[in-house]
């Protein structure tokens, strides 16, 4: 639901409160919180479909400061009941989450992944509980953020080494941006979005975020571009292949056009935002329906941020950053 300015400050601060009262919850003995942060594609060059029904991506992702909060604790359980793994998400900050089965919530899906992956087979729930900040169907990647924190929040659990590749493999099996949440800060990835290239040296550029109330399913953005597929151009791979640094990655994403045909809206958006921040600044985060724009100074994006809300879109000013999954209690 969108809400006005003084309302959406109303909800902040009581969703503070909420959170300062998990948080004492997570200090009670057992639990563990996790950062997850939201991600943006600096550069999203879309390419063949593979056999896999998959597409070939060249992609740099860059995490913001926006985030998840994760906690997370096992019990045990009667003898002979093995693992259950029971997720749970409460939208913060004015974000409205849909309703997402436990069963089908990415973060549940990561762990019971990663314990097939390890043979574990004590008898034991693991619970998980999201503070969700990031809007869902946004191209923030959120989903995929939540799936990494909660498995590294089971090795830090049962003693497992994060970086093993039974960690990499639950990753990309839960989905092609998973693993760039393990790794974090800006990245360069290849596959289909799961396969680390190298690191960039990561920005704090202050950006804004607008998203207007619809979704969009990348499911359904992948198809309308195979219907009319975008080319990179060579600038592009080139960027992939050669720059070092976040701040000098030149903004593409092939994939926008084919968003912007299923939900007039995001065109709509996306000028606006050149309109207040400088053409060639703004973009569509992945397959949307979010839209990302890179300003000069924070007050900028948090003025910016404030127009948006004016016109019944949810935005948020944050920044790029350094951020990756992690516990951090
Ligand atoms: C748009 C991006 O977010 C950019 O980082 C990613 O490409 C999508 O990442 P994701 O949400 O983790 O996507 P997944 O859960 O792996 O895939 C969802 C669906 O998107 C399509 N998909 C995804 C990734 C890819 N390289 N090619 C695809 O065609 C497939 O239809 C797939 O069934
Ligand atoms: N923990 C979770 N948080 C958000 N969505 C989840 C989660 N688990 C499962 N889902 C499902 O995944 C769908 C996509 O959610 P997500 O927020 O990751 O989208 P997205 O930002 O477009 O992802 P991406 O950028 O990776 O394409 C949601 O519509 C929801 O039904």
């Amino acid at each position: 639901m969108i809400k006005g300015d003084g309302a959406q400050d109303a909800v902040d601060m009581l969703a503070e409160a909420r959170s300062a009262q998990m948080l004492s919850e997570a200090e009670s003995p057992g639990w563990i919180e996790l950062v997850a942060p939201a991600k943006v594609n600096l550069v999203l060059n879309v390419g063949d479909r593979l056999d896999s029904g998959y597409h070939r991506v060249s992609t740099i992702l860059h995490a913001l400061n926006l985030h998840d909060t994760v906690f997370m604790r096992r019990t045990a359980a009667p003898e002979g009941s093995g693992l259950s793994v029971a997720a749970e998400v409460k939208g913060r900050g004015g974000v409205s989450v849909p309703e997402i089965a436990s069963a089908d919530n990415l973060a549940a899906k990561a762990v019971a992944l990663l314990a097939r992956a390890i043979g574990r087979a004590e008898d034991e729930r693991v619970e998980i509980r999201i503070d969700k900040r990031i809007p869902a169907q946004a191209g923030l990647g959120g989903g995929s953020s939540d799936a990494a924190a909660a498995l590294v929040g089971a090795c830090r659990l049962w003693g497992v080494d994060p970086s093993s590749r039974e960690v990499r493999d639950a990753a990309c099996e839960v989905g092609s941006d998973v693993a760039f949440f393990l790794q974090g800060g800006c990245a360069a990835f290849a596959g289909k979005g799961d396969e680390f290239v190298r690191s960039l040296c990561a920005s704090k550029r202050p950006v804004v975020l607008v998203k207007p109330e619809r979704g969009v399913s990348t499911v359904r953005a992948y198809q309308a571009f195979d219907a009319d597929p975008v080319p990179a151009d060579g600038a592009v791979e080139a960027a992939f292949d050669e720059v070092g640094s976040a701040d000098d990655v030149p903004l593409f994403n092939n994939l926008a056009l084919a968003s912007e045909g299923l939900e007039p809206e995001l065109s709509a958006v996306r000028r606006w935002l050149e309109g207040r921040c400088g053409a060639g600044r703004a973009l569509l985060c992945g397959s949307g329906s979010c839209t990302f724009a890179l300003c000069e100074s924070f007050d900028e994006a948090v003025a910016v941020s404030v127009e948006a809300r004016k016109h019944g879109w949810w935005s948020r000013a944050t920044s790029l950053g350094s951020l990756k999954a992690a516990v951090v209690r």
